[in-house]
């Protein structure tokens, strides 16, 4: 092996506040409004003396940046994750001076109104149990050259169908065991992710529009895998936003096994299935347009694997 005696340097690097849970209650009128999110800021520019010598002149500190998401959550609002992201990203980048990029990731977990007696109550929500809503927002750049990515998602958006999907044709090898399967349980924890073009959006109009196209082809489509799905998937959504220039999708096949209940002379016809949690099949896929424009930082992010 051969010793390496090139110069060490600083390679690249960014810093934020982290996981910031900012509860914003609209209390306007006596129906109260509620948005539980978790905020996290990353800031990019010249940080070299920061880690070389300690020279803290640049930094502004990661809890100023925490104190600047409360404060904004009021002086800003907080009605769409979006569109805080980038009254963040933008007064990062504008009015800090040595700041030349930020980053904003965002979740929102999601509040159903109590109902009492059939009456939506005004103050009093259960948590629901459904997706987590998420974005990212990057701001690079000062003044006329700055550019902006938004990224809108979700996660753990649990989706099953009961019938509507096969699994047959396949590869084998000497190892393979797995039965053709032509009716089948379909079901994944789906993450998704999609690029805007453009950040005149209606951020909750759209949110919507995506997530009912995404079930309608998951819940349509006679499905030869969950590849060919998840492509449609993505497909129908490219084909309903002119302004998405691409979706990215994770998608856990999450096993329903026939349980053998043959042994006990019971039958079993595709009813009761173990839900088996692990291991799984990861089945990941972008659905991009040909003519998308350049992705630029948006899909930067600074992740240590661990
Ligand atoms: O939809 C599927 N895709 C696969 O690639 C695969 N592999 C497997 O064992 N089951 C499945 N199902």
């Amino acid at each position: 092996m051969t010793d390496l005696t090139g110069k060490i340097v600083l390679g690249s690097n960014q810093y934020g506040k982290a996981e910031n849970r900012v509860v914003r209650i609209y209390r306007d009128s006596p129906r109260h409004e509620i948005h539980d999110i978790n905020v996290s800021s990353a800031l990019r520019g010249d940080f070299s003396p920061a880690h070389l010598v300690g020279d803290q002149s640049n930094v502004l500190p990661t809890d100023t940046q925490k104190q600047t998401a409360y404060a904004y959550a009021k002086t800003k609002g907080l009605l769409h994750l979006e569109s805080y992201g980038l009254d963040l990203a933008r007064h990062f980048v504008d009015d800090v001076e040595p700041v030349d990029g930020a980053r904003i990731e965002l979740e929102e977990y999601a509040w159903a109104r109590a109902v009492i007696d059939g009456v939506e109550h005004d103050h009093t929500w259960t948590r629901k149990g459904e997706e987590i809503r998420t974005s990212a927002v990057t701001v690079e750049g000062k003044g006329d050259a700055q550019q902006t990515w938004v990224i809108s998602g979700f996660k753990e958006m649990v989706i099953l169908k009961s019938t509507g999907s096969e699994f047959h044709g396949f590869l084998e090898d000497d190892l393979t065991v797995l039965e053709p399967t032509t009716d089948r349980v379909m079901a994944t924890s789906l993450t998704a992710q999609w690029r805007y073009t453009t950040t005149d959006v209606e951020w909750d109009a759209v949110y919507a529009g995506v997530k009912a196209a995404m079930i309608e082809r998951f819940a349509n489509l006679q499905s030869l895998a969950l590849q060919q799905t998840l492509y449609a998937m993505g497909e129908a959504v490219l084909e309903k936003y002119p302004f998405i220039a691409e979706i990215t999708m994770s998608a856990p096949n999450k096993h329903h096994f026939v349980y053998d209940l043959g042994r006990f002379g019971i039958e079993n016809n595709l009813e009761v299935f173990n839900a088996d949690d692990r291991p799984y099949g990861l089945i990941q896929a972008t659905v991009e347009r040909e003519d998308a424009p350049d992705a630029g930082s948006a899909w930067r992010t600074y992740s240590v694997v661990g």
